[in-house]
């Protein structure tokens, strides 16, 4: 996207997701950072009341465990971390919670890992979930699962995760905040002459070579995680913006347009990318045949598919899997991620989704399958 600017590509987001770095919420590793939290609410507050919506990514689960159970070093073993991040997660939501309290709003933890967004079952109830949370205006925090899993805490990276909530959530944009200004041609703690880089495309190779990694005891990724955090989330087209958390309001004057940071814009692609994604991950394992009023309302109307539009459902399949959309011909019309299984599918298939309560004996989607997890053929 030559040209492209933080005023022209941060000025049209609505959907957001801010990761906030280990260095910026501890007070150098050692417990919370409460004026700090409480500086990233009140920004968020203010976005939120401007009608954006935002997801927190936060650290620091690991630091204040360390506080709260009176360690003064970090802990080598990997149980040990984990256990920290256990302890330290509940004062990290606390003080959160409290911080949101003071603007009326809500907050909810959202403990992720890597593999749930891989599986397209969780993928499905993540991205329900959140899009739920932000439609009601709460503020989704979320932190890396720590106790099932090592290897983030192996590497310390919520970056990564970052840049997967943006993919999941369809975000427009990514900010990722550290105790830096940007992104530098080189590490500037080992190199005075480092400048700073105000915009590139994000993905190009060149970024690598100039990110290090962590410059801090307290900061695990470093650079490199964030430029291919960038990568990621140009995927689904969102940009990235490296940006400092010391700097004075930086939230709400980047999203007022003023350039702070290094600006990583996603290439804007014919296909909304995180149906490119879908479509790399279609291995079909049932089959809808739709009748015309469905076929015109995916093809023609950009709508997703209804239970009522559905005369047929072949195969066994879990929630979350890809089916595919065939006419009556046998016409291949569409793939996409469906909201039932099997079972379900064929009990609510013709029928209209108010009924869906009734003849499941739950309540669940009112789509089969969401326009925004389908890719027409
Ligand atoms: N090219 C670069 N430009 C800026 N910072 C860099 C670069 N290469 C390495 N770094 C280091 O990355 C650090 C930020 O990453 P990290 O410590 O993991 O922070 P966080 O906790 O915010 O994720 C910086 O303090 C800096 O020393
Ligand atoms: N999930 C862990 C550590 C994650 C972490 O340090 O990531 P980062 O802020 O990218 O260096 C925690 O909350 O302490």
């Amino acid at each position: 996207m030559s040209g492209s600017t933080i005023k022209t590509v941060l000025t049209g987001c609505r959907r957001i997701v801010v990761k906030v770095g280990s260095s910026l919420v501890t007070n150098q590793g050692a417990g919370l950072d409460l004026k700090a939290l409480g500086n990233w609410a009140r920004q968020i507050a203010a976005l939120n009341g401007k009608g954006y919506e935002v997801v927190l990514v936060s650290s620091g689960a690991i630091a204040e465990g360390m506080q709260r159970l009176g360690w003064t070093s970090r802990p080598v073993a990997i149980h040990e971390l984990q256990a920290a991040a256990a302890v330290g997660q509940m004062g990290l939501v606390q003080a959160y919670e409290s911080c949101f309290r003071h603007h009326d709003l809500h907050a909810a933890q959202v403990l992720l890992t890597h593999a749930d967004l891989a599986d397209r079952e969780r993928y499905l109830n993540a991205r329900a979930t959140l899009t739920t949370l932000l439609s009601l205006r709460v503020i989704p925090i979320i932190n890396e699962n720590d106790t099932v899993v090592t290897d983030e805490i192996k590497f310390g990276d919520n970056d990564t995760l970052g840049a997967l909530v943006t993919n999941l959530i369809d975000a427009d944009a990514l900010v990722i905040l550290t105790d830096q200004s940007g992104l530098f041609t080189a590490d500037p703690r080992k190199d005075p002459s480092a400048t700073l880089v105000a915009s590139a495309q994000a993905g190009d190779a060149s970024l690598e070579a100039m990110a290090g990694g962590a410059g801090s005891a307290i900061g695990r990724g470093g650079m490199l995680t964030k430029i291919l955090a960038a990568k990621r989330a140009a995927a689904s087209c969102a940009h990235t913006v490296i940006a400092s958390g010391h700097e004075p309001d930086v939230l709400l004057h980047l999203f007022e347009g003023v350039a702070i940071g290094t600006l990583l814009t996603a290439p804007a692609l014919p296909l909304a990318a995180r149906k490119q994604w879908l479509a790399g991950h279609l291995q079909v394992t049932g089959r809808l045949v739709l009748d015309q009023g469905a076929i015109k309302a995916l093809r023609s109307d950009g709508k997703s598919l209804l239970p009522i539009g559905v005369k047929q459902v072949s195969g066994e399949f879990g929630r979350g899997s890809v089916v595919a959309c065939v006419s009556e011909q046998g016409t291949d019309i569409a793939r996409g991620l469906v909201n039932y299984n099997s079972d379900e599918a064929v009990r609510i298939a013709g029928r209209a989704s108010q009924d869906i309560a009734t003849l499941l004996g739950y309540g669940g989607d009112a789509e089969i399958i969401h326009r925004d997890n389908l890719v027409l053929l």
